[in-house]
């Protein structure tokens, strides 16, 4: 990897693949959050803890501040259920959504997204299941196997891409090809708490490994520092 000088600016493209979670348990505390962040962070992902305490309509300020949002709501309904709240998710602006990769939610998915930006990333195998995790669900193929599968059945779907651990990247890139969207969360930088993920690699790996973006939440908002966290992640990728 090569290094980046401290001081040096970040290129807007390099900027856009840092995705910051927002899992906060209030509107208020996302919003200090944000104006901490500043122009450090461009793209921002709301999640299951702050859309139930009403983050939702922050969006709608974050888009207007020229930010992108990313509404992670991992959908998994009947085809006409996804397709509606697809549909609501396009209009209201937002620029990622995500449903769970089952063939039938991602082919609702794509149709309730058609004609919009909104690009829809199914979730292959969350990033916080090892073998045994996945076993227990019922599902028979261990994960790298499923990941594989779930991939397949995404690009046949018609969505834009997936959501997949960085140590799963590789293969999902040789399965999506170039243009289809690989998104990695379950990323941790050096000597940052792994917490509740077991699937993780570095912000450089994941790039490496063929990631578009990634996906990063306590690493930078538990972090003492977010700004210089936030920062030292985008060096990192712009070195990448
Ligand atoms: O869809 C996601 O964003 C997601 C999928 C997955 O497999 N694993 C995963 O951690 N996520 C999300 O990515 C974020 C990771 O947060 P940290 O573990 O704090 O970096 C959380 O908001 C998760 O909900």
């Amino acid at each position: 990897m090569m290094q980046v000088a401290q001081g040096t600016p970040i290129r807007a493209d390099v900027r856009d693949k840092l995705i910051v979670a927002l899992d906060y348990p209030s509107v208020a505390a996302a919003e200090a959050a944000v104006a901490q962040l500043g122009d450090v962070v461009s793209f921002y992902k709301i999640g299951l803890e702050l859309a139930v305490s009403g983050g939702i309509d922050l969006a709608a300020d974050l888009i207007a501040a020229g930010k992108k949002v990313f509404l992670d709501l991992k959908l998994h309904d009947i085809g006409n259920t996804v397709e509606r709240a697809t549909a609501a998710a396009a209009e209201r602006g937002f620029d990622i959504l995500t449903v769970h990769a089952y063939p039938l939610t991602m082919a609702a998915a794509a149709r309730g997204a058609a004609g919009s930006k909104l690009e829809v990333l199914g979730v292959t195998v969350l990033t916080s299941y090892d073998d045994a995790d996945l076993a227990a669900t019922g599902v028979a193929g261990g994960v790298t196997e499923t990941v594989r599968l779930r991939a397949g059945q995404a690009r046949e779907a018609g969505i834009a891409g997936v959501i997949c651990a960085p140590t799963d990247a590789a293969m999902v890139r040789g399965i999506l090809g170039p243009h289809m969207r690989v998104v990695t969360p379950g990323v941790r930088p050096k000597g940052a708490a792994v917490g509740d993920q077991k699937r993780i690699a570095t912000p450089a790996e994941a790039l490496a490994a063929g990631a578009d973006r990634i996906v990063v939440g306590r690493p930078v908002t538990a972090a003492e520092d977010p700004v210089a966290a936030a920062r030292a992640i985008l060096a990192e990728l712009q070195g990448a």
